[in-house]
């Protein structure tokens, strides 16, 4: 598995409106077979209780939360969330010209209105004037606007119909407004995740290597640890871009990257620090302790070559090292690394220099 799969499913979930649907469509996934569950029970409650019109509105209820449910997945979530606030607000008027506001089927207003402002399809306006309306409409039928055509003959069993109507719309109502809670913080985890890491290689890209670099810093100063810092370059790798297209350069950066990630220890970062170069970060390490490290990049990358069916010639990289002195700063320590690649590249490519002056410091 290449190192920039995880970044490439990442990527994949990234769609901020597949991201919706999918919260959206687990709330109505929940909120759904329950509606049709309630309006099932309440046909023959409606049916027994000798308001037959109720009864057949209920079938036509669970009709359309069922409906509702083949929509939400068949990916018309918007159309689902439009048709279930019309249901509801048919219901809620209906039962209350009825029966009046005492069963409490009013309260579903309530809750439909958190349910409504997640119709995408509708500008922000629209949205709240819709939710607001049946907040409204809530209100009047609550008040009782309407002197209710029956008596229902169960009326004894009323508060408690009330209070499970209140108690169901209340806590499908916190459930909607949970399911946005973690949608919101799912997107802030992804979005912490894509400002720290590179698109391409998934390795930690150059913004969050500065952070990863300070914090090594301080801890090697605080525990006067060693920390050794090595600049790696691709060699020649225009000619790979100009020769096999810039696929199979990205390709091959992926395929570097995971080399020297596979190559590192746990405790190590790996940061793609430019185009075809990479800084990596070796703590509680020295130079030599990095040298002999890097010694075992290049068989593998070799390796790499002799499976790969597109390249003619080997991949080889070009390597830095400069290991940190308490004196200095971090940048310092980052500069000399990229001295010592520049005397790798002058001198041939395709090898180790290690910063002079601090080689004799490391043994
Ligand atoms: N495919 C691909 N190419 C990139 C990417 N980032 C930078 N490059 C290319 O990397 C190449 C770097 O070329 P140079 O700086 O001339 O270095 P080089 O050819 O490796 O030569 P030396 O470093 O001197 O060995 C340029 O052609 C860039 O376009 C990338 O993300 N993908």
């Amino acid at each position: 598995m290449y190192v920039n799969d995880g970044v490439k499913q990442l990527f994949q979930t990234q769609d901020p409106s597949a991201q919706t649907d999918s919260h959206r469509l687990q709330l109505i996934l929940f909120i759904a077979p329950i509606a049709a569950l309630v309006h099932f029970v309440l046909i023959p409650f409606f049916y027994y209780t000798g308001v037959a019109v109720l009864a057949t509105l209920n079938v036509l209820s669970v009709l359309i939360w069922v409906y509702g449910i083949w929509l939400s997945k068949h990916n018309r979530i918007n159309l689902a969330i439009q048709l279930f606030s019309c249901e509801v607000l048919l219901h809620s008027v209906v039962v209350s010209y009825y029966v009046g506001p005492d069963p409490g089927f009013q309260y579903y207003l309530w809750a439909m209105s958190s349910f409504a402002v997640m119709d995408t399809s509708c500008s922000r306006f629209r949205v709240f004037i819709s939710a607001v309306m049946l907040v409204l409409i809530f209100a009047l039928l609550n008040v009782g606007v309407f002197e209710p055509v029956y008596e229902l003959t169960l009326s004894e069993y009323l508060p408690y119909i009330k209070l499970a109507n209140m108690v169901i719309a209340g806590i499908l109502s916190v459930f909607a407004i949970m399911i946005m809670r973690g949608f919101h913080q799912s997107q802030q985890a992804e979005l912490k995740e894509l400002a720290a890491i590179d698109s391409l290689t998934g390795l930690f890209n150059r913004r969050q290597g500065g952070v990863l670099l300070k914090q090594a810093y301080r801890l090697a100063l605080r525990n006067q640890n060693q920390l050794t810092i090595v600049m790696a370059d691709i060699d020649r790798f225009k000619q790979i871009n100009d020769r096999y297209g810039h696929s199979v350069g990205d390709t091959v950066l992926c395929q570097v990257a995971e080399t020297l990630q596979n190559s590192i220890r746990k405790s190590d970062a790996l940061i793609r620090w430019g185009g075809e170069e990479f800084l990596i970060l070796l703590s509680d390490a020295s130079a030599r302790d990095a040298e002999k490290l890097l010694a075992k990049i290049s068989p593998r990358l070799e390796q790499l070559y002799a499976e790969n069916e597109v390249l003619e010639f080997p991949v080889t990289l070009s390597f830095g090292v400069a290991q940190w002195q308490p004196d200095e700063s971090i940048e310092q320590t980052i500069m000399c690394a990229d001295d010592a690649l520049y005397i790798s590249k002058q001198e041939g490519r395709n090898r180790i220099t290690l910063a002079e002056s601090r080689v004799a410091e490391s043994v």
